[in-house]
């Protein structure tokens, strides 16, 4: 069963539509991603999903629960880490993550908590003056204080350095591993390339693919493009002659070849005949980056 189903969700506020038609199913133990542009609708659907706001159309389901109709039963097996987690700012994170604690039926214990999120040393500070990723993490930890069956995590990593961004992609994983459903709303095609099983893409207010990662990528083409500094002179018209190749270009030493299929051993092997050597090679595949770029018009 979905554990979450979207089913031509609709919202608006006052003319404005911010949904227009967004439908989609999460399976238990994914990682689904839903991905946009700025403006797209996708922080409304995942407000509408944790019952904090109500549709104007469609339906939407959480472990089969009404989020506009059973907030309650819904917050016991739902944890939210929202873009403002607006907590106090001399709460401090020990006695945020207690009080929270205090709303469950099965809290999490919150010294585990806090240790596995790195806050132990923390944990009698002030929110406010903790760091941007610190309080990220205890906004995380919030989210799975009430040992929750599904998360949803909205744009979990902004702000974060390359180091807390891995750490917190190693917690969700954790998550999963644990089998719970998360929904995880971002911007970095890196971090959905990397977690997410499956993304949804939006784009003004409606999906236009649901599909892997990879299965994304593809879609923004076969392309791939090759790079080298030959050590000796080259005929790229010997380069352009091969079926794989769709372009060639010179830019100072550099060649830059295009083209689809085998691209890489065609190439490869025509300099391997001529005993030439491929210098500061490169290969670039079509990225979740291009589909995200040709899905949502270009902008
Ligand atoms: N409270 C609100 N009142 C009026 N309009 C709103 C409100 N919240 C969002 N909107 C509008 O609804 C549309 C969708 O916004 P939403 O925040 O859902 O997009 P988003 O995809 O999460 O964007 P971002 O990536 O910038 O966070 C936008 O045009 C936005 O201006």
């Amino acid at each position: 069963m979905a554990v979450i189903e979207v089913e031509q969700l609709h919202k608006r506020y006052g003319d404005e539509v911010a949904v227009a038609d967004v439908s989609f199913e999460v399976e238990q133990g994914e990682i689904f991603g839903v991905l946009g542009p700025n403006g797209a609708g996708k922080t409304t659907t995942v407000e509408c999903l944790a019952g904090l706001r109500t549709p104007d159309g469609g339906r939407v389901r959480v472990l089969g629960l009404d989020p506009a109709r059973e907030r309650d039963a819904l917050r016991q097996v739902l944890g939210v880490q929202l873009q403002h987690s607006g907590l106090p700012d001399r709460l401090r994170a020990r006695e945020a993550l207690e009080l929270y604690a205090s709303f469950y039926r099965r809290p999490a214990d919150v010294p585990a908590l806090l240790d596995r999120l790195g806050l132990t040393e923390k944990a009698g500070t002030a929110y406010k003056k903790l760091s941007g990723g610190q309080q990220q993490r205890l906004a995380i930890a919030l989210a799975m204080v009430g040992s929750p069956r599904v998360v949803v995590l909205d744009e979990l990593t902004t702000g974060l350095d390359p180091h807390a961004r891995r750490a917190t992609w190693e917690l969700v994983e954790q998550l999963r591993d644990t089998g719970v459903t998360v929904l995880l709303v971002t911007h970095f095609m890196e971090e959905a390339e990397r977690l997410c099983d499956r993304v949804a893409l939006i784009d003004a207010g409606r999906v236009v693919a649901v599909d892997t990662p990879a299965g994304l990528a593809a879609r923004a083409g076969q392309r791939q493009r090759l790079r080298f500094r030959p050590s000796a002179p080259l005929d790229v018209e010997a380069l352009r002659a091969l079926p794989e190749v769709t372009a060639v270009s010179r830019h100072g030493s550099l060649v830059e070849v295009e083209g689809t299929g085998n691209l890489v051993h065609a190439v490869t092997s025509l300099l391997a005949r001529r005993q030439i050597i491929a210098g500061d090679l490169r290969v670039e595949q079509a990225s979740l980056d291009d589909a995200f770029v040709s899905l949502t018009g270009n902008r």
